[in-house]
Formats: C-alpha cells, structure tokens, sequence
C-alpha cells in the first residue's frame, strides 16, 4: 500500500563527474543538518572505498550509511539500491528512529537515469520513498575535459549528468577566472536550460561555511520536490523503459526472492503491455490512496489521450493561478500534492500507452576505463610519495581522472592524512578527524582513469614505504627544496640519493582487496634492508 506522498522519505540524488565535489557537498548538507535525521548512500566507483570514513564523522550515528561497493550503480547495482533501503529502514526500525532524508551519492561515472528510474519501477520503493531532486555537481576548473573526453566510451556521461539534473551547483568556482566561469556556466547552460544553478565553492572554511559563493542552505537543496518526470522524458525519451533484466526482481514486497514462476508471469504481463511501473504509477496517482488527496481533488487524475492531457494541463493552471493569488498554506499543500498526482498520472500513461520496451541496453561503455586500489602497510615517506605523484601526474594527468586516499606518514604517524587528486590538481592534509580507535593506520590509495597500469602504480605506491636507513647513514633535508639527503657517519659522505639498501620488494597485488597483512625490514643475503610484503 503506497504511502500518501507526504509521508514518503525524500531521497537526493547527488550526481556529478568524479571530483565534482559530491563528498564535499554531502559533508556539507550533513553539517547542517537542520536537526534533520540524514542517511546516505555511497556508492564509489573505485576499488577501495576512501569516501565513507570522511562522510561518516558528520552523521548522527555510523549506522546512518550504507556503501555499495559492488560497482557502479547505474550499471549493475539497481537492485543494490532496495537493498541499500531496507538495509536502512532495519537499522532505523531497530533504533526505532526515523528518516526526514536520505542522499544517495552516485559515483563520478553514473548515468542519472536509470538510477532515478528505479524509484518509479520499483514499486516497494515508490510506495515508501520519493525521489525529491537530481543534483548535479560541476567542477567549473575540469567541465570542458570532462565534457570533452570523460570515459572513453560511447556516452559521456559528464553530459547525462548535468541534462537530468534539477539543481546544478557548479563548484570551484575559486579555482577559475571571471571567463573561465563564464564559459562554463555556457557549456552548463547548452546541456540544460531548466535546472536551478548556483555557483558555489564548496571548500569549507573552518568555521565550515562556504567559501566565496553563496551559503548553501539546507531548504534549497533538501525537501524541494523538483524532480519531474515530465522533464526526465524530455531529455530521455526511453527513462520509463527498463534496460536490466534485473529490475523485476527488486521490484517486490520481499525485496527480490520472489520464485522463478511468479517472476516468468510477471515479465509475460510486461510483454502484454501491462507494465508494473504504470500500474505501481497509476496506484500512487489515485487520489483514493490517499484520503486526504481524494478530498482536495474530485476528479480523478486524467490518464489517457490528448483531452485528458489538456484537463491536466488545465488543472496545473488553475492551481498556478491560485498559487499567484496568495494562497494559505493548506491550499498551497493541496496544490503540491495536485501537482505529484498529475506527474504521477503523467508516468502512468506515458508508462500505459508505450510498449514496454526496454531502454536501450546500456551505453555505458568504460572500455579503458577503471579503478586501481593500492593498500600499502607502513609509514609513506613524504618525499618520495610526493616524488611518485609529481611525475605520475606529469605523465597521465590527463588519463588519471582521480586519485584519492588515506595515508600514514612517517614521523606523524597518529596524524592521519589524506589527499585528493581530480587530474592534476592535488589536495594533501590532516583529515578532518584523526585515526579511529581500532583502525589500522594503513595507506590506502585508488585511481580512477583511463589504460591505469596497475603492477606500474602498486610498485610506484608501494616503493614510497619509509624503510629504515642501513646503519650508519642518516637522512637529512635541504632548507630550501625539502629535498633529502643521505650523510655517512662513519665516512662522512654525503649523498643526495637514499642509500641502495632500502628497496622495497613489491608484489603487485591482483585486486586491492589482496592487501598485504605485513611490511617487515628483513636483512638481505648482501646485507642489504630489504623489505619484503607478505601477502
Ligand atoms: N578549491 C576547491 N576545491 C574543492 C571545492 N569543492 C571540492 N573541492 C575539492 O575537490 C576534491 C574532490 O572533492 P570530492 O567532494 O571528494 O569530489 P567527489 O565528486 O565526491 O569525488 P568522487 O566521489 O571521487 O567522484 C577534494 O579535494 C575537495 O576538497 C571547491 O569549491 N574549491
């Protein structure tokens, strides 16, 4: 039984290409909070998840956020989204708590549509949850590369994510001069002349409000209700259509175990025409689902032909002429609840009247394109990290779309760090809060790009490990370059490069998931300090 519009937990859909700034916003909305009880969804599209740790220190509680991992959810995890839901429904329900909103934060890579279509084809999720608005995060300093070459593949979906998008925040805005902004806000207005736009840094500063652009608050990205499907159609004409064998089998009271039988009658029905999501559509239409609904309009919504479309665009009038003429607040509620019901309506028939076929399969082609994750134990040396990076950016900063990670430095080993990389600009620092009590203060680094070679990172990454000095040299920094160098105590030699002896004897790991369990010194036949990974 579908629950009255009002009472339906609204979800954001945060979207945006990798580096946007998603995390920096959800840290954000989170902060403000508005004494509102917030969960999110994570999905990352790398092999080892750096996000969570930096979203959960502003949620209430850590049972507030659930991750998919499996992969990207536009692609493969559709039914991981009712999954991700009920998961959070048993938490709330055994905490007997309740949520005013839930962010979902797609990755960098998504296509938006199917992700948004699952809230209308699924009807357990249509019937609790709402899908309040598309937000887009743009990165003003990279939109004309990601527009001009993100993914490789057929579909850019840097493009997908701005045209379904209800609110664009294009971000950085600190990073670009008064033309670059301009041309930006161009490129952002030829995919999209409808979504709100707000310029925004979204970097904090310490007090955590938003650099230079606006102040963000709460209500104007949360509760709003701007999705329409009407407009998902416009940019897509194929939205309503299914592209997964999969989605019938979230698409049920049980969450998805439902019997092979029951699932065959269910895909016949949709061959007849009769498909799930219009009926799920047409229910939520009804104003008898909801009483309150049903007093404040008489008719029922119009599902049909071109009349009944001209009854609804009438009635969208006259609730927007009365919305001029300084409503009270009840009526402006009827007319809101008017006006989900015509979108409703609006589904239904689009969904009734087309045959149910399936949206295109999916154009998501990543050829090329994929994560690299790189688990390191032991204090980075500093230098050398950033040495790798220096020249791994210098080379690839272009095929290198992200890099993000977590990172134990010798000699702040109880600071932890952490460093973000969207292409070749980097970010490096204490992270907000310091290592957890009971977390392995380990290095944990993914990339995110094109032609990635992984054994080439892994035995970049993993040869940053400080390893001890042989016995007798010391190390020693430059006042001015901070570059490091090797002196001799027993010859007094000096040397700019590290004593031989310390390298590191790097396997390359199949998935990040493969870690290392320990990086122990260990004397060498020669006498050298080797080290050597013990996967
Ligand atoms: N200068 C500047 N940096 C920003 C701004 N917003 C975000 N960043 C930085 O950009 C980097 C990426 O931000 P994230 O929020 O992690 O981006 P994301 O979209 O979540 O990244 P993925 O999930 O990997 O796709 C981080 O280093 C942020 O601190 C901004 O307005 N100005």
């Amino acid at each position: 039984m579908p629950k009255p519009e009002a009472l339906k937990i609204p979800v954001t859909l945060v979207t945006g290409f990798l580096g946007a700034g998603k995390t920096t916003l959800l840290n954000h909305i989170l902060r403000q909070k508005a004494g509102k009880r917030v969960a999110v969804i994570e999905n990352e599209v790398g092999e080892i998840n750096i996000d969570n740790s930096l979203v959960v220190e502003n949620l209430l509680s850590k049972e507030d956020l659930v991750s998919m991992d499996r992969g990207c959810v536009c692609c493969s995890l559709r039914n991981d989204i009712v999954g991700a839901l009920r998961e959070l429904q048993s938490r709330a329900t055994s905490r007997a708590i309740s949520y005013d909103a839930i962010l979902l934060e797609t990755t960098g890579l998504a296509d938006p549509a199917p992700v948004a279509f699952t809230f209308f084809a699924n009807s357990w999720i249509s019937a609790n949850y709402r899908l309040d608005s598309i937000l887009c995060l743009v990165d003003a300093q990279h939109l004309r590369r990601h527009l001009e070459d993100a993914g490789g593949g057929d579909v850019n979906e840097a493009v997908n994510q701005i045209a379904f998008a209800d609110i664009i925040l294009l971000n950085k805005i600190d990073l670009v001069s008064a033309e670059e902004l301009q041309s930006a806000r161009d490129m952002v207005r030829s995919i999209n002349v409808t979504a709100d736009l707000v310029e925004v840094s979204l970097a904090l500063n310490e007090d955590g409000s938003v650099k230079e652009g606006k102040q963000l608050a709460w209500d104007r990205l949360m509760g709003i209700n701007s999705f329409s499907i009407e407009r998902a159609l416009q940019v897509d004409p194929y939205f309503m259509d299914s592209d997964s064998e999969d989605d019938s089998q979230g698409d049920r009271e049980d969450g998805g175990n439902q019997p092979a039988e029951q699932q065959q009658q269910q895909e016949e029905q949709q061959q007849q025409g009769a498909a799930p999501q219009a009926a799920a559509a047409e229910q939520q239409a009804s104003p008898a689902a909801d009483p309150a609904a049903a007093a404040a309009s008489p008719q029922p919504p119009a599902v049909g032909g071109k009349r009944e479309r001209e009854e609804e665009e009438q009635a969208v009038q006259q609730a927007a002429d009365c919305g001029t003429a300084g409503q009270d607040a009840e009526t402006e509620a009827i007319l809101l609840k008017q006006r989900q019901q015509q979108q409703a309506a609006t589904a239904a028939r689009l969904a009734a009247q087309r045959q149910p076929k399936r949206r295109r399969k999916k154009l998501h082609d990543l050829s090329g394109v994929g994560s690299v994750g790189i688990t390191a134990r032991g204090a980075l040396d500093k230098y050398r990290f950033n040495m790798f990076m220096r020249d791994l950016l210098g080379e690839k900063a272009r095929d290198i779309f992200r890099s993000k990670g977590v990172l134990c430095i010798h000699g702040q080993e109880v600071t932890k760090f952490v460093f973000q990389g969207v292409h070749e600009t980097i970010c490096f620092g204490p992270a907000a809060s310091g290592w957890q009590p009971g977390e392995a203060q380990i290095n944990q680094v993914v990339f995110i790009g094109r032609n990635l070679d992984r054994k080439a990172l892994a035995e970049g990454f993993r040869s940053c490990v400080w390893v001890e000095l042989p016995e007798g040299w010391s190390e020693h920094h430059d006042p001015r370059s901070k570059q490091p160098y090797y002196v001799n105590s027993a010859t007094g030699g000096k040397q700019w490069q590290r004593p031989q002896l310390a390298c590191a004897l790097v396997q390359s790991t199949q998935t990040s998931h493969q870690q290392p369990t320990a990086l122990q010194p260990r004397r060498g036949s020669d006498g050298e300090t080797v080290v050597a990974v013990q996967g």
